[in-house]
């Protein structure tokens, strides 16, 4: 019954007087694809979602759906539809009200609204609560009434703002794998904003890590986490240790580099100027505890912590000027060797897991 729309923002700023909210954005967001916008507070992503939905002025730029720029349509003529935070239902109106509102405002009969209103709620499966008032309904229950809301206008794109944040951690993940069946049924255009990495990765085709009112990484969810390009990335996405020195040289097809206080690590990338910054980023998983590493690929340094996670065991080391350097082990490897507090060990990575990181902080 429905159609998708790729979005294509073109170089879209949003300055709220002194605070430029959203700094030149340019992205491409194909048709059907679920796309979450990911970052942490203040960093624009709302505003970015109010300005495709046209809740929002844009300052500068343009949004296009489909072929139609749609930079200065109101709302309801966009072909987008948005699903609020707080739900935004009405409290005095039962469900078949709610859910008929838009169609109300643009002059549809009350028979052929109520007739579609029950369509969407059958389609939520909510049909068997029709005539109730969103008081009397879960939390889950009235994201579904929200969500039929939105969907009854048969929108190109959906645009949620932080959907999942009023459920609580069971019901959360519930209704995540519900948004996911949604959108692959209706296979029209998702975008869901959300700081929660865990989320983006479980729902998205594509995630678009903002910084600062900047795009630093828009990829498909294992590229980010695999393949961070920035050291913010690597940093917000988790599970990687960032380390940052100065290159001193190249040797063997490796950039080696210096960690002030200490170690020479090195990564295999294209030649940079001796002194240049480097950041790398290291997956927390794929370091090895007790074995002399090759050279620029691991350090000394002393266990600080080691933290029981059940499957797996934490260990933080410090030393060769890294400080609090992240080691997962699954259990089996931990307790065939164990270390403890205060143990000094040898850290070794494999050189294809030691990524470049791309903007160079200096
Ligand atoms: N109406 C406004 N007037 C002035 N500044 C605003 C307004 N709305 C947002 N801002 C500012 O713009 C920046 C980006 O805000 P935005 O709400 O887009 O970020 P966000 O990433 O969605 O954050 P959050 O996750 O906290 O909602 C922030 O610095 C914010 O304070």
């Amino acid at each position: 019954m429905s159609k998708a729309a790729e979005i294509d923002i073109v170089s879209v700023s949003k300055v709220y007087g002194a605070t430029t909210a959203v700094e030149d954005i340019s992205l491409k967001i194909p048709a059907g694809t679920y796309c979450c916008l990911l970052g942490p507070s203040g960093c624009g992503k709302t505003s970015t979602l109010r300005m495709i939905a046209g809740h929002e002025s844009i300052s500068s730029g343009d949004v296009r759906l489909g072929n139609v720029v749609v930079t200065d349509l109101p709302p309801a003529r966009r072909g987008t539809a948005m699903m609020f935070q707080s739900y935004a239902l009405f409290p005095h109106l039962d469900l078949v009200d709610n859910v008929a509102f838009s169609l109300k405002m643009k002059g549809v009969g009350k028979a052929e609204r109520h007739a579609k209103a029950l369509d969407m709620l059958k389609l939520m499966q909510m049909d068997g609560y029709a005539s109730r008032r969103p008081a009397q309904l879960s939390g889950g229950q009235q994201q579904r009434v929200a969500l039929a809301r939105a969907l009854i206008t048969d929108p190109e794109a959906l645009l949620l703002d932080e959907p999942l944040s009023a459920l609580d951690p069971f019901l959360k993940i519930r209704m995540r794998a519900e948004l996911k069946k949604l959108q692959a049924s209706l296979g029209i255009t998702f975008v869901h904003v959300t700081h929660s990495q865990e989320e983006a990765m479980a729902l998205a085709d594509l995630i678009v890590v903002m910084n600062d009112g900047r795009i630093e990484q828009a990829a498909p969810p294992r590229t980010v986490f695999e393949w961070p390009a920035t050291a913010f990335v690597a940093r917000f996405m988790g599970d990687h240790n960032v380390v940052s020195g100065r290159v001193n040289g190249e040797r063997d097809g490796l950039v080696f580099f210096d960690v002030p206080g200490g170690a020479s690590l090195a990564a295999s990338g294209q030649a940079r100027e001796p002194g240049a910054p480097i950041d790398i980023a290291i997956r927390t998983d794929h370091v090895r505890v007790g074995e002399a590493p090759a050279a620029g690929l691991g350090f000394s340094g002393i266990v600080s912590n080691v933290e029981y996670r059940g499957a797996t065991v934490k260990l933080s080391v410090n030393g060769a000027g890294i400080e609090d350097f992240t080691v997962i082990l699954d259990d089996e490897s931990f307790y065939a060797r164990p270390v403890a507090v205060g143990d000094a060990v040898p850290i070794a990575w494999d050189v294809e897991d030691a990524i470049i990181l791309g903007r160079l902080n200096s």
